[in-house]
């Protein structure tokens, strides 16, 4: 048996906000993995929109070394992950490659969904979750309570839990040392063959696809030909090492230790997130069990403003995939907006964080579509298909059923907050199925339909509880519904792009609502613009936008040509993310229209 003693590898799961990445300064901080020019606030968010953001989106692992109070150096392997809802895939893949988790809790917070959800995924995967009571510096600090709300909601012994803060330093110590002493070391062989999990990969622009690996058994060193189990392709490696959190190349990975692996692969599918590596003089090492292939939620058509732009914005896609796994697309074309490309999301954040980096990273002046879930079709020749653009809906004549997807929901918020939360979700055509009430709050869960929970049911459920309710939601399944297709002509004409699917009984609302906040969003024109909402040629809303009754240029006749030139300039400026259909200027805003009417 190798002597892995030594060796610690955790995540840390928690509620976004509750300090996270906080903490995972600190830990560097203190084991000397940056010189103090180098500690930059928050170092493992390294892409700049994260630390626009202040949200963690990819998973870090970072190696350090610890000299504990038995005398003994450590070497902790920690991976950092993200604690957004949409993000809840990265999770599993983190802890995949961990024997413990940190469970930081905010200690005046106490416990939120999210990290109910990551804990249980920890403990089914056979983890050892040390809870963490972050923010004791805080006046508002209750760690007697929130240890109660540790046992009660999630269930685990908290009556350990480590009280500390990452600001301040107080206690950070103490985590470390009780992390050596409660998480496992790994087990592994070193003498056996190469084994190793692919937690992440992601293309490096100077060193090509970088995958981060859990080593299980074996060892693995640059000049090694290793065998990528699921391609059946061979590469040859040209360096490992670890993060910390500097890339630092290392002599050889070995069994227990998570670390990179870069081997002359140009293609992010050329080594999957859960695929096993093995050298190719061992090609018979079983593969490791992977990861649940993760599926896009949320659909949109993102269409650039001008059509000279559309191979640009495909090398974009191709260059944003290389990083991004759970980036699907494929090319679509609307009659409305010409060529583009339907894209899947993970839900909502993330649709916004690949929009913003298309245009600010690739100079992309895009319109995007209304997002919508995937629906399911039964048809009547008994076929059943998936559609994720409302306009591709097949012919009603055709249809025997529509069905929706089904989310399921665990709902924390304290007490006063409950009836505005159950109100919300009987709104959205909520079904309860469950409600537990703990000592401050109360646990509920309900089966929404996931159209209405995508779109702004997280922000709906933040502004009904003062910011106190959390949220954690996954699919459940796939149930018939009364949906129709809501039409949307401009002066007459259908436009596709602006289709939407809904549920019947609140169709004639939804097209009411939606034409009215057209109405505001389309800028007047020189001649009437007509809106209207159609279900199945039925005409079941109508606004008009009254034309503009003066001309720009009038003002200017005659007067200086650099004043009117100027005016032409600040419209076109103004111009920009409008699209011309048919002789109608949209701009991106009424696209959206959807997401800004409460119904
Ligand atoms: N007072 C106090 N504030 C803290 C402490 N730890 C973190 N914070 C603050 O809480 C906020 C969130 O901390 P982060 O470390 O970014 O939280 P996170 O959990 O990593 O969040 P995500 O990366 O977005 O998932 C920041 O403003 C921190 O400065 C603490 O111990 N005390």
């Amino acid at each position: 048996m190798s002597d892995l003693s030594h060796i610690r590898n955790f995540s840390i799961i928690a509620h976004i906000d509750h300090g996270k990445s906080t903490l995972a300064d600190r830990f560097i901080q203190i084991c000397g993995g940056l010189s103090e020019r180098e500690m930059e606030a928050q170092v493992l968010d390294s892409m700049d929109l994260e630390r626009e953001r202040g949200i963690t989106i990819k998973a870090h692992s970072v190696t350090l070394h610890y000299k504990a109070q038995d005398g003994k150096t450590y070497q902790l392997n920690f991976i950092d992950t993200p604690g957004h809802v949409d993000f809840t895939y990265e999770v599993s893949r983190s802890l995949a490659a961990c024997e413990g988790a940190l469970l930081v809790v905010d200690a005046g917070q106490g416990v939120e969904a999210q990290s109910v959800a990551n804990c249980y995924t920890a403990i089914e995967q056979g983890l050892e979750v040390m809870p963490v009571l972050n923010k004791m510096d805080l006046p508002q600090a209750e760690p007697e309570r929130v240890k109660d709300e540790i046992e009660h909601i999630i269930g685990i012994d908290a009556s350990d839990a480590v009280p500390c803060s990452a600001k301040s330093g107080m206690g950070v110590l103490d985590v470390l040392e009780r992390l050596v002493q409660v998480i496992p070391a790994p087990e592994g062989e070193i003498e056996a063959p190469l084994q190793a999990l692919i937690i992440d990969s992601w293309f490096d622009n100077y060193l090509g696809v970088v995958s981060l690996v859990r080593v299980k058994h074996g060892r693995v060193k640059k000049g090694d030909k290793i065998l990528v189990k699921s391609t059946g392709k061979v590469h040859q490696v040209d360096s490992v090492g670890v993060f910390t959190p500097k890339h630092t190349e290392m002599s050889d990975l070995k069994a227990g230790e998570v670390g990179f692996i870069i081997a002359g692969i140009k293609d992010i599918h050329g080594a999957p997130v859960g695929d096993t590596l093995t050298l190719s003089s061992t090609p018979d090492v079983d593969m490791l069990p992977g990861f649940q292939r993760i599926k896009p939620q949320v659909y949109a058509g993102l269409f650039p403003v001008s059509s000279d732009d559309f191979e640009d914005f495909r090398e974009a896609l191709q260059k944003l995939t290389l990083n991004d796994a759970a980036l699907q697309y494929e090319p679509e074309s609307s009659d409305a907006l010409g060529f583009g490309f339907r894209i899947g999301f993970l839900g909502m954040l993330h649709m916004e964080i690949i929009q913003e980096r298309l245009e600010r990273e690739y100079d992309l002046d895009l319109i995007t579509t209304a997002p919508t879930v995937v629906f399911e079709v039964l048809l009547k020749n008994g076929d059943t298909v998936y559609v994720d653009n409302p306009s591709k809906l097949p012919d009603l004549a055709s249809i025997a059923e529509m069905r929706e997807p089904i989310v399921r929901a665990n709902i924390l918020v304290p007490q006063e907050h409950l009836g505005n939360v159950i109100n919300l979700c009987i709104e959205k055509r909520g079904v309860q199925r469950d409600m537990q009430f703990l000592s401050s709050q109360v646990q509920i869960s309900y089966d929404l339909p996931m159209n209405e929970v995508v779109l702004d049911f997280f922000d709906r459920l933040k502004s009904v509880s003062r910011g106190y309710a959390s949220l954690d939601y996954s699919f459940d399944r796939f149930q018939p519904a009364n949906l129709v297709k809501l039409d949307v002509l401009i002066n007459g004409d259908k436009v596709d792009a602006l289709a939407l699917i809904v549920h019947r009984d609140k169709s004639h609302q939804k097209g009411r609502a939606l034409t009215e906040k057209m109405k505001e969003l389309i800028p007047r024109q020189m001649f009437d613009v007509a809106i209207q909402a159609a279900i199945g040629g039925q005409v079941v809303a109508r606004t008009t936008v009254k034309a503009l009754r003066k001309n720009v240029l009038a003002k200017c006749y005659g007067g200086d040509v650099s004043r009117k030139r100027k005016l032409l300039e600040k419209q076109k400026a103004g111009k920009k993310r409008m699209k011309q259909v048919g002789s109608v200027e949209i701009p991106q805003e009424a696209f959206l229209a959807v997401l800004k009417v409460d119904s």
